[in-house]
């Protein structure tokens, strides 16, 4: 049996990327600090997907143990030497902190003399992921290691999308998805074709789904999720329902579409239903997803080539209408989860530190270059009511 390892057995984790492991044959080694997650695993060897929807159809996966890292590193790396392909859903932020165990893994397959090609696909939201945690492999590989590296190691970027909330199954490992579900991979990045995944899209250029998924789902999720929070709704499907967040989320998506439209080669009509399907699967009646889930670590969304300023300086650079989305991102610095540190720490630098200096030090935007926004941001901040 060909086999996966996979960091980070959260909800995407076990609900999207376990689940098509399994389908195309994989025995899946997920690896996860947290304790019950894993000894869950490795007692039940198995767990359940639940699709959100009338049929409340579920499948079980099989095949699946856990490697605890905070506990024994030691496994993770010697289970890195017999893989046939590596997989993440852990967080943006985390990768950093896993790339040590994955260079020493890197050691581990160059010293077993393994001359067979092997990809590892992050699949965070964000732009450019696998490449990203390869820039922090290689911090940890010396010249031939890395030469090895170049030779054997392929980090194709990929965009997945499918809503997986916070669960409340009483079994820690069960896990209820929307039925939705999109895995798109950089072909031009791989190292290991042979091992190409069955139910996963493989583009030429990932550039313009990545920027889709991002700029459209996750720009739109976040909208409903900020503009809900102001007006005290607790979960997305809820926020919706209410007329000024459906306007707000209808005229952020425009806006990114145009922007989308102006940058690559989507239709207008592919795109407009691309964004009605978007609102559709927020409207999930079967799917409780939290507001504080959506909006979480704002200081990161907030960043230069997220979901709202990556978006924001380009429509602003073309000419493209972007009210909406500057209205959205204003709301992000209201946005108040006290379990959130990121939440906490932004409130902690408002109340100290002058508007437009938090501004520019949060978004990345330039004092100089980018004063006009700075400028619009700090405005519609100070008029919210
Ligand atoms: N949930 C979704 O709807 C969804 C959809 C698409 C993409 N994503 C992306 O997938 C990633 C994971 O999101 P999620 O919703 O599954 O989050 P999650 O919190 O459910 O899962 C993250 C997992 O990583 C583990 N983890 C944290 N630090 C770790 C460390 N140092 N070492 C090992 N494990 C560690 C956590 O214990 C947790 O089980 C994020 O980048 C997110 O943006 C999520
Ligand atoms: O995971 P984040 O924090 O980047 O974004 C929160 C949600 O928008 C996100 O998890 C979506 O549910 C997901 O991206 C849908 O594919």
């Amino acid at each position: 049996m060909k086999k996966a390892l996979h960091f980070g057995a959260g909800n995407i984790g076990r609900g999207f990327i376990g689940e098509i492991l399994a389908k195309n044959g994989f025995a899946i080694t997920f690896v996860d600090v947290s304790e019950e997650i894993i000894d869950a695993l490795n007692e039940k060897g198995a767990y359940k997907i639940f699709l959100a929807g009338p049929e409340k159809e579920e499948q079980l996966i099989t095949n699946v143990k856990g490697i605890n890292n905070a506990l024994e590193p030691e496994k993770v790396s010697a289970a890195l030497v017999e893989t046939d392909l590596v997989t993440t859903a852990i967080g943006p932020k985390i990768l950093p902190k896993i790339a040590p165990l994955i260079a020493s893994g890197i050691k581990q397959r160059k010293q077993a003399k393994k001359m067979r090609p092997l990809d590892v696909i992050a699949c965070e939201n964000m732009i450019g992921g696998s490449q990203f945690l390869r820039q922090e492999v290689y911090r940890y590989l010396d010249g031939p290691e890395r030469a090895y590296a170049d030779e054997y190691l392929g980090f194709p970027n990929a965009a997945v999308d499918r809503i997986v909330p916070k669960q409340d199954h009483t079994d820690p490992l069960s896990v209820t998805v929307e039925p939705f579900k999109e895995w798109v991979v950089d072909e031009s990045q791989l190292k290991a074709p042979a091992l190409k995944l069955t139910e996963v899209h493989y583009a030429k250029d990932l550039e313009p789904y990545i920027e889709r998924k991002l700029f459209s789902v996750n720009t739109g999720h976040a909208t409903v999720a900020y503009t809900g929070a102001d007006l005290g709704y607790q979960t997305i499907k809820d926020a919706i329902k209410d007329p000024k967040v459906l306007q707000r989320l209808r005229a952020v998506l425009s806006e990114t579409r145009a922007l989308l439209l102006a940058k690559w080669d989507f239709s207008a009509k592919e795109l407009e239903d691309y964004h009605q399907k978007i609102i559709a699967r927020f409207e999930n009646p079967y799917l409780s997803d939290e507001i504080v889930r959506v909006g979480r670590t704002p200081l990161r969304k907030l960043g230069y080539n997220e979901r709202f300023i990556r978006p924001l300086r380009e429509t602003f650079a073309r000419g493209l209408n972007y009210q909406a989305l500057l209205e959205t991102t204003a709301l992000i610095y209201r946005f108040d989860d006290p379990k959130d540190e990121e939440s906490q720490k932004l409130a902690s630098l408002l109340a100290t530190r002058p508007l437009k200096t938090v501004i520019s030090e949060t978004t990345g935007l330039d004092p100089k270059k980018d004063h006009v926004l700075i400028e619009q941001l700090a405005t519609c901040y100070l008029q919210h009511k």
